[in-house]
């Protein structure tokens, strides 16, 4: 059964959905251009509500040390999630530096993007496959953009990963079942507007993930 990850949650409310649902990772996001910024108290307080085995990530965007020793004093996370342009090279120097497991994300528009996944897939603990942000884009991901998941089929990378860009209730299973992804992660896809999830959609998804053959 596919795992699931819900990115950018903000409200106690959509982190009660999750966890009731079946989430296995909950997303807090600290780039502070994207929608679903939130603060350290905040996710402090969110972070607080989710028992022991679901990973509470946090969300980086080519983040400074002291950004994240900041964020790390005051919310208790289990993984760092990378979506910027970090290297190799930070990716090991922030994993030994911090101590926690690193989800590296590779953004895929084609197929001549898919060998970073098997460089990152040396050095991360996890791998996140998301559609490639457009040039002109503020956030380099949670666009609700999707790519052709065709490219993904048959193909297996070194570390755990999930799928990601544009997912929805509606797609999900599809998804799912052409990629044999075993996990996807979701932002956009289960709100109302950009920033506010909805309950509602969380159950949905988590739900369509789970059944997806
Ligand atoms: O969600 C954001 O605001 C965001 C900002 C900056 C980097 C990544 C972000 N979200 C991640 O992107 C994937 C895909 O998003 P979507 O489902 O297509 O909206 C999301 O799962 C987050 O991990």
């Amino acid at each position: 059964m596919a795992q699931v990850k819900i990115c950018g949650l903000r409200e106690p409310e959509h982190v009660t959905a999750a966890l009731d649902a079946g989430a296995r990772y909950l997303g807090f996001n600290f780039f502070p251009k994207s929608p679903r910024a939130v603060s350290g108290a905040q996710a402090a307080e969110l972070a607080d509500m989710v028992p022991a085995g679901i990973a509470r990530v946090g969300l980086f965007v080519n983040p400074e040390d002291a950004l994240l020793e900041s964020v790390l004093a005051e919310v208790p996370l289990d993984m760092i999630q990378l979506h910027g342009g970090e290297t190799p090279e930070r990716v090991t120097e922030i994993k030994a530096r911090f101590g926690l497991p690193v989800m590296k994300a590779v953004g895929i528009a084609t197929q001549e993007d898919l060998p970073q996944l098997i460089d990152y897939g040396t050095v991360a603990d996890m791998l996140l496959v998301d559609a490639k942000a457009p040039k002109d884009a503020v956030l380099p991901g949670g666009n609700g953009l999707a790519f052709d998941w065709r490219l993904l089929v048959g193909r297996r990378w070194l570390k755990p990963w999930l799928l990601a860009g544009g997912l929805t209730p509606a797609n999900v299973a599809e998804a799912i079942r052409l990629t044999k992804a075993p996990g996807v992660d979701v932002s956009s896809g289960v709100e109302t507007a950009p920033g506010q999830k909805d309950s509602g959609l969380i159950r949905d998804f988590i739900a369509a993930a789970k059944e997806a053959p």
